[in-house]
């Protein structure tokens, strides 16, 4: 699971990510400070996986990772090859979603490349940047398409009807998670294009240390506005965050307690991106390794193998399911097999969030 980070420049995009990350990169008060993407991996906190361990000595334990993309900043012409153009866009078409950095924040040591902090107008600008960049591809890609459809090519023709879909939903200004397909043939032909603004956005607005669960006004008016449209918005000060990456545990919760907040929001946004993206975990657990995995919701057992290793998809013969909580109830795997509380399921099983696995596969 991948997410990529944008917002325009110098809003805290870095910040946060070396926040969530702890990756040591740049973040300066300049604009276009990040000029080549920045990878790092954020870990899912997950406490279910410190319950197996209770019942099950283990020699680690490995959760869950978002790995996340920090891309230059977009500014106003980015699509035409304003700023670091559209280079860096291209950096962003393969993570499944998008992390939207919208400064919140005012501080007039702080550069705003628009003069002044405007959240929505800031959204408005991103938003736009990422639909002509689509726009760009929609036609593009329509002419190869319209060529091979003179040529007799089915699929092309199928390829121009989504394309000229698309194209409608951009040019009425919207972006193209609005359309929707219903058969699951178009779905894919769509998903194949990975347009930008077909991917889900978690909107995390960068607030001001004197103000950390973003009550002020500048996000009120950016939950309004999202929330209108099914989008979710969680409040970090990137600043705040990037200090308690620094400490030990003993500070970390004593800085907590001092700002009123229960958690870093690093656990916050790994969590909220897990929900919004439609993503959950399951589990194997063992001697060796308790581990998480990230599946979307609705996957079913062999798409699950398939997580671990590609072969296992096709080599899976069955699975063996318990719940965390049915381990907590018999306090091993053998007292839930005695227990007859052992699921042996097969390749339509639809994976619930919390499962814990042993996979027969084919060798
Ligand atoms: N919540 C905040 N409050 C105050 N200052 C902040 C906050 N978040 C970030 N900053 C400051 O804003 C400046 C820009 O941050 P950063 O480099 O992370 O931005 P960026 O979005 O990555 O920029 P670029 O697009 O240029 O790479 C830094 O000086 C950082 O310390
Ligand atoms: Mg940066």
């Amino acid at each position: 699971m991948e997410a990529g980070i944008v917002g325009l420049p110098n809003v805290g995009k870095s910040t946060l990510f070396n926040a969530l990350t702890a990756a040591g990169i740049a973040s300066e008060n300049f604009p276009f400070c990040t000029i080549e993407p920045n990878i790092g991996v954020v870990e899912v906190p997950d406490d279910r996986l410190k319950t197996i361990n209770q019942y099950m000595p283990t020699e680690k334990i490995i959760p869950a990772g978002l790995k996340l993309v920090d891309i230059a900043g977009i500014v106003k012409g980015a699509s035409e090859g304003e700023g670091l153009g559209n280079k860096f866009l291209s950096n962003i078409r393969d993570v499944d979603a998008l992390i939207h950095v919208v400064r919140c924040f005012e501080n007039d040591d702080v550069i705003h490349v628009e003069g002044k902090v405007d959240p929505l107008r800031d959204v408005e600008t991103i938003d736009t940047e990422l639909m002509l960049a689509d726009l760009q591809t929609v036609e593009a890609s329509k002419d190869r398409a319209a060529k091979k459809a003179r040529a007799g090519d089915a699929e092309a023709k199928r390829r121009m009807a989504i394309l000229e879909k698309c194209f409608e939903t951009l040019d009425q200004g919207k972006p193209i998670r609005k359309l929707e397909f219903s058969d699951p043939e178009d779905r894919k032909l769509l998903s194949g294009y990975r347009f930008l603004t077909a991917k889900t956005v978690l909107y995390l607005a960068n607030v001001s240390d004197d103000d950390p669960e973003g009550e002020g006004p500048h996000v009120k008016k950016l939950r309004e506005q999202a929330e209108s449209e099914g989008g979710l918005v969680i409040p970090v000060c990137a600043a705040i965050e990037a200090e308690l990456r620094e400490m030990d545990e003993g500070d970390r919760q004593e800085m907590l307690e001092s700002l009123g907040l229960k958690e870093p929001a690093l656990n916050v946004v790994a969590r909220a991106a897990y929900k919004t993206l439609g993503y959950h975990s399951y589990f194997t657990a063992g001697p060796k390794e308790i581990r998480a995995w990230t599946i979307p919701i609705g996957a079913k057992a062999p798409q699950a193998a398939g997580v671990i290793h590609t072969d296992f998809e096709r080599a899976f013969i069955r699975v063996e399911v318990y719940s965390v909580s049915d381990l907590e109830e018999f306090k091993s795997e053998k007292e839930i097999r005695t227990a007859g509380r052992l699921r042996v399921e097969g390749k339509e099983y639809v994976m619930h969030d919390g499962d814990v696995c042993h996979f027969l596969a084919n060798p």
